[in-house]
């Protein structure tokens, strides 16, 4: 909390470096009982359980060999984006759509979810995972407060996966306990596209949760543009989405591909 954490971010923490702490434990210049000295935790998460929620629900994997990253992910909210993405190699999509109800909604997720399997791209529809489910989407993305209203155990039942946001230790720790499908993390960067009460992470705050949470494809979300792309890929995440960086771009086709190649160069200085 000196740090300026929250209590509950705090208490994750603690139960985070008393783990690390254990595992460390051993002699220190010849000396026993003295702990290895050690540095801000980074694994050994707790078992968080919350009363509101199923744990360990085991959602399917949504990378495999085929397929190991998820790569450059758009969000949209229109399925015709993906009739203009999913062409240029897009393998990963989300459909985020705010302001239609009804058959029209149902109607425009079940154009995307045909679109996607036209194109074996991964689709993940935001919040609405009734018809997600209904339209056999291949995964629903989650915010932490949807994760209470949704029925966690009729998405694994149906298949599909869960992708989940996360801000902070302590969403994080609830979040893992799910075992979704992979880990949203933000904000990376400042956006103007959603109002959010979070300090940016950066690039040290990405590569921190990088390792925090190895087990995990990662997903870096907000402020991702061409010019930083690289670098974040560079930290090794699995997939960087964005916004406006290709729905606000004059040549949204010429931008996602420069997109695509910039990740690709990213990952590949990473390796050396
Ligand atoms: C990949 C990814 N990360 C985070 C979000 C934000 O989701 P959520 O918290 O549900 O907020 P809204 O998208 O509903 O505003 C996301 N959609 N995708
Ligand atoms: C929808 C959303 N969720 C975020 C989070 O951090 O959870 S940031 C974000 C908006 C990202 O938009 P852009 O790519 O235009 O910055």
């Amino acid at each position: 909390m000196a740090r300026g954490y929250e209590v509950r971010d705090a208490l994750v923490i603690a139960r985070m470096a008393l783990h690390q702490a254990i595992e460390r434990a051993g002699p220190v210049n010849g000396q026993r009982g003295c702990p290895r000295p050690m540095g801000f935790p980074n694994g050994n998460w707790p078992g968080y359980r919350d009363d509101k929620l199923p744990s360990a629900l085991n959602f399917p994997s949504c990378v495999s060999e085929e397929q190991p990253q998820l790569g450059l992910y758009p969000i949209v909210d229109r399925a015709v984006w993906l009739q203009q993405l999913l062409p240029l190699g897009v393998t990963t999509i989300q459909l985020r759509i705010k302001d239609l109800h009804g058959d029209a909604l149902s109607d425009e997720i079940a154009e995307a979810v045909r679109i996607a399997r036209d194109h074996h791209c991964r689709l993940f529809i935001n919040d609405y995972w009734q018809l997600a489910v209904e339209h056999q989407a291949y995964g629903v993305h989650l915010g932490q407060e949807d994760l209470e209203s949704a029925d966690l155990k009729a998405i694994a039942a149906a298949g599909l996966r869960l992708g989940v946001s996360n801000h902070c230790h302590y969403e994080l720790a609830r979040g893992l306990a799910l075992r979704p499908s992979y880990i949203a993390v933000g904000p990376t960067y400042a956006t103007q596209t959603k109002d959010m009460p979070w300090v940016p992470h950066g690039l040290d705050g990405l590569q921190y949760w990088t390792e925090a949470l190895a087990d995990f494809p990662l997903v870096a979300i907000a402020g991702i543009k061409d010019h930083n792309i690289g670098q974040v890929s560079a930290t090794g995440v699995s997939g960087v989405a964005m916004i406006t960086a290709i729905t606000d771009a004059d040549d949204p086709e010429s931008v996602t591909r420069d997109l695509m190649a910039r990740m690709a160069n990213g990952v590949h200085a990473s390796h050396g």
